[in-house]
C-alpha cells in the first residue's frame, strides 16, 4: 500500500491539470522546466521558476513512499479544529450547491470565528470575481470579505501579474465575467469572453480568421458561451502567436451548477483548446499549489496550521496535500462514500464527515 503523501504524489504526476507537470511548450516547443533560464527577464521564462519549485515538490513526493492511511471518519471535531489555525473552504459542495445554502453553514462559520478561526475561501469556478463572489455570500446571509475569497479567476489574473505579463500584450478569455473584472483589475488588456458568444463562424471556401498577435496568453475558464469561434480563435493564439501561454482555471470534470444534477466543468472548455493545441495548460486552480501559495504568504499562515475542507478528492484535498496541510473530505457534494472507499481511489483524506456542521457537534459526526 502507498503512504497518502506518495498517493498524492502519483495523483499530482497523473493530473496534468497541475502546473508541476514538467513538460510545457516555449514557443510551440516542449521544453522541460528545468532547462529554462530562469534569470531571464523574459516573462515566458520567468514564469518557470514558479512551475519549476512546484516540480521540484511534486519530485520529492514521488520518491516518498510510505503505507497508505485510509481516511478515519471525523471523530472528534474539537480536536480538529484546535490542531489548525485556518480553514480553507472549497464553495461548490461544501458552502453551497449552486445558489442552495448547505444546512447548518452560518452556524459553523460564526462557531469557527468566535474560536478565532482565520477563514478562506477557495473556488474554482471562475464565472465571479472576489467582489462578486463577496455578493453572492452576503445574499447567502454569510458575512465574508472578499480578501476570504480566492476564486480561480482571480487567481489567474494574480498569476499573470506574479510573472509580469507584458503591458503590451493581451489576454484572449474564453470564460465569464469573473476573468474580465479581475483582468481589469489587475490592469491586463484582454479581449474575448462573453461578447465572443453570438459569434458564428461560415465555413465558406477561402475563409481564414484573423487573430491579433498580440495575445501572450489564453485563459480558459467554465463558459456557458463556449463556441466554435472561441475555440478556433484560442487554437490560432496559442499556435500561432510565439511563446503563447495556456492558462487553466480548472480543469474539473463536474460541478453543482445547480442543486439538482452535476454539470460539465471547466474541464470540458479546457480538454477541448488541449485537444485542438495537443497541449496541456498551467492550471492556477485546485490542485495546483499556486492559490495556497499565494495566500499563505498574504496571511502568513504556517500550511501545517490550515485544514483544507472540500467535497472533491482530485481537486480539493489533493490541493490541501500538495500544500502540506490537514485534509476534512465532506461528503455533501460530488464524492460519496462508496467513492471514497473504492479501491479505485488514491486519494485518501486525513479525515471524512457528512458536512461542515457536523463540526457543531464537536464530537463523532456519524457517516
Ligand atoms: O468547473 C467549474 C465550474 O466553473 C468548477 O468545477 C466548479 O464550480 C468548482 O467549484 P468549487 O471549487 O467551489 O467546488
Amino acid at each position: 500500500m502507498l503512504s497518502r503523501a506518495a498517493t498524492a504524489s502519483l495523483s499530482v504526476s497523473a493530473v496534468s491539470a497541475n502546473p508541476s507537470k514538467s513538460l510545457i511548450f516555449f514557443n510551440n516547443y516542449p521544453k522541460f522546466l528545468c532547462g529554462f533560464n530562469t534569470s531571464s527577464k523574459n516573462h515566458f521564462l520567468n514564469f518557470s521558476r514558479l512551475s519549476w519549485n512546484a516540480n521540484k515538490t511534486s519530485r520529492r513526493r514521488t520518491q516518498s513512499f510510505r503505507a497508505m492511511a485510509s481516511a478515519q471518519p471525523l471523530a472528534d471535531a474539537e480536536a480538529l479544529i484546535d490542531s489548525v489555525e485556518t480553514f480553507i473552504f472549497d464553495c461548490d459542495g461544501v458552502i453551497w450547491k449552486g445558489d442552495k445554502l448547505i444546512s447548518g453553514v452560518p452556524e459553523t462559520l460564526d462557531m469557527l470565528r468566535s474560536k478565532g478561526k482565520r477563514l478562506v475561501f477557495v473556488t474554482n469556478n471562475s464565472t465571479k470575481s472576489r467582489k462578486q463572489y463577496g455578493k453572492k455570500f452576503e445574499t447567502l446571509g454569510l458575512s465574508v470579505s472578499e480578501e476570504e475569497i480566492f476564486a480561480s479567476s482571480f487567481a489567474a489574473a494574480a498569476y499573470l501579474k506574479s510573472i509580469d505579463f507584458p503591458k503590451d500584450k493581451k489576454v484572449y478569455v474564453i470564460g465569464e465575467d469573473g476573468i474580465l473584472k479581475e483582468l481589469d483589475l489587475a490592469g491586463i488588456q484582454y479581449l474575448g469572453g462573453p461578447e465572443d458568444g453570438d459569434k458564428k463562424i461560415e465555413l465558406k471556401p477561402g475563409f481564414l480568421m484573423e487573430h491579433d498577435t498580440d495575445v501572450g496568453a489564453v485563459v480558459v475558464g467554465f463558459d456557458r458561451y463556449f463556441n466554435y469561434y472561441k475555440i478556433q480563435y484560442a487554437t490560432l493564439c496559442i499556435r500561432e502567436n510565439p511563446g503563447c501561454l495556456f492558462i487553466a482555471t480548472n480543469r474539473d470534470a463536474v460541478t453543482h451548477l445547480t442543486d439538482a444534477q452535476e454539470w460539465a466543468g471547466g474541464g470540458s472548455m479546457n480538454g477541448a483548446i488541449s485537444g485542438s493545441t495537443q497541449r496541456e495548460p498551467i492550471v492556477v486552480g485546485k490542485p495546483s499549489t499556486f492559490m495556497m501559495d499565494y495566500l499563505s504568504n498574504k496571511f502568513g499562515i504556517q500550511k501545517s496550521q490550515i485544514c483544507m475542507v472540500g467535497d472533491r478528492l482530485d481537486t480539493d484535498i489533493l490541493f490541501g496535500q500538495n500544500g502540506g496541510c490537514k485534509t476534512l473530505l465532506v461528503l455533501s457534494g460530488v464524492t460519496t462514500s462508496e467513492m471514497l472507499k473504492s479501491p479505485n481511489n488514491t486519494i485518501q483524506p486525513d479525515f471524512y464527515t457528512n458536512k461542515i456542521s457536523d463540526f457543531l457537534s464537536l464530537k463523532a459526526a456519524t457517516v
